[in-house]
């Protein structure tokens, strides 16, 4: 079962939190840009080229310390295909290192497109007959508000590649609550999505109790978070929210369940940038960004029970 290969390298890591690579040119320090646009000129090539030397500096120092990183694919759509390049080059360096790769692509469609969707990013691409990785993600997040027509095509490719997806339940954004909160008889939209994710998931347990099919669920609603966990206890969370958006220990740790599992934190910009935010040289980004790692590991496993198995 695929939540157990994530949930194996958070055990072995001691780590429930999950840096995510979201870069955007800004972020990317100049001397690493100088030297790309020299050559290439203003390209999206360029672009591209300056966020994956960004990407693999980041890994390099944090591969054996964080147990997954979360790509969005937004970030690098924005720099059309040279960025979608970046993202494929990204993922197969992370992978050669031992990370879990949850590609958030927050994907949704009818069952056919869904098809194609898992395909692209958790199965086998067929070119005449040979059988290709397009995106080797090892997760994909998604949207199940078309219903379990809409997922069904994402559990097979699970199921037949040993992948996971997080499915959107109660998101961190500020207007969540506009359509999430709402209520269904005595249940809010919320409750009813989460309960979803553990039928979706119930052929997919494994040796830790969790399926397959996991939920997303923002740092920064703590009560849902609190709520959530007792109602779905067959249902992993990835939580983002944490840091930049203002989410913190307190606010994450019922997310956990009496192992230390149960969750995992996401933090982005607080680890890509964290070099703009202290006494750090542009070149010591990278090593920046794992002080902060280690910090928000130090942070979150201080509040929650000790991570066994
Ligand atoms: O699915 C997600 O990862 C996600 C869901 C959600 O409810 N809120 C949320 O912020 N995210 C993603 O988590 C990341 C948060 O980034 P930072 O706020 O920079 O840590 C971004 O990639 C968001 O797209």
């Amino acid at each position: 079962m695929s939540m157990d290969q994530l949930i194996s390298k958070i055990v072995a890591t001691k780590n429930p939190t999950v840096v995510g690579l979201d870069p955007k040119l800004d972020y990317v320090p100049n001397y690493i840009k100088e030297k790309i646009f020299e050559k290439y000129g203003n390209t999206l090539k360029a672009a591209g080229k300056a966020l994956l030397k960004f990407n693999i500096g980041l890994i390099d120092e944090l591969y054996d310390i964080v147990p997954a990183i979360k790509p969005q694919v937004a970030y690098y759509e924005m720099y059309g295909y040279e960025g979608l390049k970046a993202l494929a080059k990204t993922i197969e360096y992370a992978k050669e290192k031992g990370l879990y790769v949850i590609i958030d692509g927050k994907r949704n469609d009818i069952g056919t497109t869904m098809d194609a969707y898992a395909t692209a990013h958790l199965g086998l691409t067929d070119v005449n007959g040979e059988k290709i990785s397009a995106f080797q993600g090892d997760c994909l997040t998604v949207n199940g508000y078309l219903g379990t027509d809409g997922i069904s095509p994402l559990l097979k490719v699970c199921n037949e590649f040993d992948k996971s997806i997080f499915v959107l339940v109660k998101t961190s954004n500020p207007s969540s609550g506009e359509l999430q909160d709402k209520l269904i008889e005595d249940h809010h939209v919320y409750e009813v999505m989460g309960e979803m994710c553990e039928t979706w998931g119930q052929d997919s347990i494994g040796k830790y109790g969790y399926s397959s099919v996991g939920a997303v669920v923002g740092a920064t609603y703590p009560e849902q978070l609190k709520e959530l966990r007792e109602k779905l206890p067959h249902t992993f969370f990835l939580v983002p929210g944490y840091g930049a958006q203002g989410g913190g220990a307190n606010d994450v740790k019922y997310a956990f369940d009496q192992n230390g599992l149960g969750a995992i934190v996401n933090s982005s910009r607080g680890i890509m940038c964290a070099y703009k935010n202290g006494d750090f040289t542009e070149k010591e980004y990278s090593k920046a960004a794992k002080l902060e790692a280690l910090r928000m590991r130090e942070d979150i496993t201080s509040v929650i029970n000790e991570i066994k198995f």
